[in-house]
């Protein structure tokens, strides 16, 4: 479990953490970059969804419920990656660390990911809706190329199925936790999670690859909503 910053004036609180924001490569840049990006693709719109990059044993995040295309360097937060400390949080107005954290954690701690994506995209939500079950098949696109075996393994081939298991939605985004982890740990080659009435959790061992999964993922989603609408099977050559 992650508890709230600090209150005790005296814990270190080190903001050179997030003061690269020239550097396009450093966290404190790409997040609110990327959280831009993720806006116009209506995967982070009305504060929810977003992205956690890990650099080396630090974990950067952004803040819970704020508008996510509007992130500056100076909201972010800094977490150690093993024992979850608080090395630098936002003291210029009261933030919260996302509600995702302990999601994002698990594709730090499950797969040695270098980052996590969580999308409220309308196709992940309408995939669930189509595929009442706890998995989502699709076979024989060019797309699926572009996802690795479990998010950091090697890259997929035209010929592989790609499988994504579905959890249910909780009421609350933390507890969702235990059913990522136990999705994860029963496909340990889905690149990512589908979660129902709700969006995906997908990762990369960088932010750049997960991004690009990201994109990959909510195309072949897109796609296979429409051929399932079209009354088409998605696995197989089936017109
Ligand atoms: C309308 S957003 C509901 C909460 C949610 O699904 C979510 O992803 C919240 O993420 P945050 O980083 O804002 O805690
Ligand atoms: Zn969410």
């Amino acid at each position: 479990m992650i508890l709230a910053p600090p209150t005790d004036p005296n814990h270190p609180n080190d903001h050179t953490l997030v003061e690269h924001h020239d550097d396009p490569t450093h966290p404190a840049y790409l997040i609110p970059e990327l959280c831009r990006g993720f806006y116009t693709l209506g995967w982070v719109t009305g504060t929810g969804g977003g992205i956690s990059i890990r650099k080396g044993e630090n974990v950067y995040l952004a803040p819970s419920g704020v508008q996510k295309e509007k992130i500056e360097p100076r909201d972010l937060f800094v977490l150690t990656l093993k024992e979850r400390d608080f090395l630098r949080w936002p003291v210029h107005k009261p933030l919260k660390q996302s509600a995702c954290t302990p999601l994002f954690y698990n594709a730090y701690d499950l797969r040695n990911a270098g980052a996590c994506i969580h999308t409220h995209s309308q196709h992940a939500v309408m995939a669930t809706l189509l595929w009442p079950g706890s998995e989502f098949r699709i076979s024989h696109q060019e797309m699926i190329k572009g996802m690795r075996r479990g998010g950091t393994g090697t890259a997929m081939s035209y010929l592989d199925t790609l499988v994504i298991p579905i959890i249910e939605n909780t009421p609350d985004e933390e507890d969702l936790r235990e059913g990522l982890e136990e999705a994860m740990r029963k496909y340990p080659d889905a690149p990512a999670v589908l979660v129902r009435r709700h969006g995906t959790y997908s990762w990369g061992p960088d932010a750049e690859r997960a991004k690009g999964q990201a994109e990959c993922l909510d195309y072949l989603l897109e796609v296979a909503v429409k051929m399932k609408l079209a009354g088409m099977e998605t696995v197989g050559l089936q017109q």
